[in-house]
Order: C-alpha cells, then structure tokens, then sequence
C-alpha cells in the first residue's frame, strides 16, 4: 500500500499544486493509495508513526513537499524492514532532493516510486540537546549550529520568503538573510570532541555545520564529501578571526566548490559533541531546535530504506 504524506504548504502552496497533479495521476492509473495532507507543524510526524509503529505489512512511505516535511516524517517514523520511504521534492530549499539526484518533474518521481529499480540503506542523524531533560531529533540531511542555523531561524518566520516564493525566486531569500545575518554575526569560542576522544578548539567559529548529505540551506555544498552510506558525519567548521573570510566559504560552497582557505576545516566522524561558550541557534534540516550551548550528534548507519 502507498501512503502520502502531505505538505500542502510547502514552497508556499506548491505542494498543494504538485499533489493535485500527483492525484489526478494516481486515480488514472487505478493505484492503491490513501493521502494524509498536513494541517499544521507536527503533523506529518504524527502521520508517519501512526503509518509505521508495529506495521506488518509491506508499506511505502511517500512524503510531499520540502526537508522539513521529510524531517518531520523521519522523526516520527518507527524502523522496520517492511517500510520503504519516497519522496516527492516540493519544497523551497529541496537540499535532499539536489542531493539524490532526484528528478524535477514530480510525476516522473512517482513513477520512479511506483517502478522502484533502485533502494538504498540510507544513514540518518540524530541530535541530542537540553540541560536536565534531553531532546532527540532525527535528520536526514543535516544539522548545524551557529550562522547557519540562526539563517534557518530567520526563514521560518520570514515573510519575504513567502513573497519571493511567490515570485519564483526564492534562492534569493536565503541569499538576503544569509546577508543580513552575516552583518550582525558574531564569532563564539567554543570546541568539538570527535567520536569522544579527539578535542579541537576554536577561537572564532562562525558555525559548526554536521551533515549526512551534502547540501544545505537551498544549494551551499557545504559538505562535498558528505556521503549518505558511509557511516559518517561530514562536520564542516568556520572559524575565522576575518569575518570576510566567509563570504568566499559561502560563495565557494554556494557554487558547490570545497573550500581550502585557513577560516575552514572539514572532520568525519561516528559522533561529535559541540560546545559554544556562549548559546547559539541550532537546526535539523532547517527546522529550529532553539538555541544551545551544547549538543551531541551522531550517525545512524544504513538503517532508513529508501526509494532513489
Ligand atoms: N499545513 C501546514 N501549514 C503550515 N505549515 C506546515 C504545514 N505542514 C507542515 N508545516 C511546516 O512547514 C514547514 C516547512 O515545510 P517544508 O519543508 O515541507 O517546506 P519548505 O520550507 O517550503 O521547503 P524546504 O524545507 O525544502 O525549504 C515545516 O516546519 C512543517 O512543520
């Protein structure tokens, strides 16, 4: 049986487009399937353990609409082998589906589901926070603290966003606030311990940026070697006395060059704790996880089955 789940909202309204196509699709070809359409934030995870806690059967997963929305789904999403997962870009950013090399045109994603030729054993991440009461949340193509989350931050609130999206030039919002926060960022001392016996400390982070694909924020390449079957975070750290440093690293990696430049340093590892001495703004593929001092990541190996 196919399950979709649906953000209608996605790329302000565009999901909503793309289902209706989807649908007319399905019902044509006579397909089995059932739709949820998200209502609110928190939905699709509430959507996705419903569909897959305890499920005996053999199911697929389809999620509709960005990497918040596939976010959302893999946190709510109970492991099994008879679940498969699918996914139809139809968000702004659409890092994940840059990343798999997934086709544009959305019903030739569906065909592509609906024929698999490929699944994959994909590596997820999860992310570990709070002082007496400690947090949990998966990702699925990164997660970041510093500038690059504080970015995360201001998009989910901005109305510009929406406006450019409207306009079909949505790119530019991310360059905007990315701007805008590279004005008023502020280094942070802090340090990384890899796989719990490596220290390394930084006097100028920027932000420290963990990643199992890739991609991030709507096409900065800010992990080239990041690989989703490897086992392995790919952790990219800016830390750089000269703020104008960075905006070579978000140029370079904007047009999907590595970095070499002294204000950038690349990592691989199982699990990374991040300290900051002082609270910084924290994503998971996008979506806030507030702000933190200290956080634990680590990679999940090869368990998410995944249509590709
Ligand atoms: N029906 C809904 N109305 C409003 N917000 C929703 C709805 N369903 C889900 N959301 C929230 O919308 C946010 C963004 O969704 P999504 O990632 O699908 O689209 P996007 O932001 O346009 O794409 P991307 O993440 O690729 O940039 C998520 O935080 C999700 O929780």
């Amino acid at each position: 049986m196919y399950y979709f789940i649906v953000n209608p909202n996605s790329c302000c309204g565009r999901g909503k487009i793309i289902w209706d196509k989807l649908e007319r699709t399905l019902n044509d070809s006579g397909v089995e399937y059932q739709a949820y359409l998200t209502e609110k934030p928190g939905d699709a995870k509430i959507f996705a353990k419903n569909l897959t806690e305890g499920c005996k059967e053999s199911n697929v997963i389809i999620a509709v609409g960005g990497d918040g929305t596939v976010n959302e789904i893999l946190d709510g999403y109970s492991m099994c082998s008879c679940v498969t997962l699918g996914y139809i870009p139809a968000g702004s950013g659409n890092d994940l589906a840059r990343s798999l090399k997934l086709p544009k045109n959305p019903i030739r994603c569906l065909n592509k589901i609906l024929h698999p030729k490929y699944y994959k054993l994909m590596d997820y991440g999860v992310l570990s926070y709070g002082d007496s009461e400690i947090s949990h949340r998966r990702f699925m193509v990164s997660s970041g603290i510093g500038m690059d989350a504080a970015v995360c931050h201001n998009l989910l609130y901005s109305r510009t966003k929406g406006l450019l999206h409207r306009l079909r030039i949505g790119k530019l919002a991310y360059l905007l606030v990315g701007v805008r926060q590279l004005i008023s960022a502020k280094s942070c001392k802090g340090y990384i311990v890899l796989n719990g016996v490596q220290k390394i400390e930084f006097n100028h982070a920027y932000f420290i940026s963990t990643h199992i694909h890739p991609y991030e924020g709507g096409g900065f390449k800010f992990a080239p070697d990041a690989d989703f079957e490897d086992g392995k975070l790919s952790v990219c750290v800016m830390n750089n006395r000269k703020k104008s440093k960075l905006i070579c690293v978000l140029l370079n990696s904007l047009m999907g060059k590595k970095s070499v430049n002294k204000g950038i340093r690349f990592y691989t590892c199982e699990e990374i704790h991040i300290h900051m001495d002082r609270p910084m703004a924290v994503h998971v593929d996008g979506e806030s996880c507030f702000c933190q001092n200290d956080v634990e990541i680590r990679c999940i190996s090869k368990k998410l089955r995944m249509i590709v």
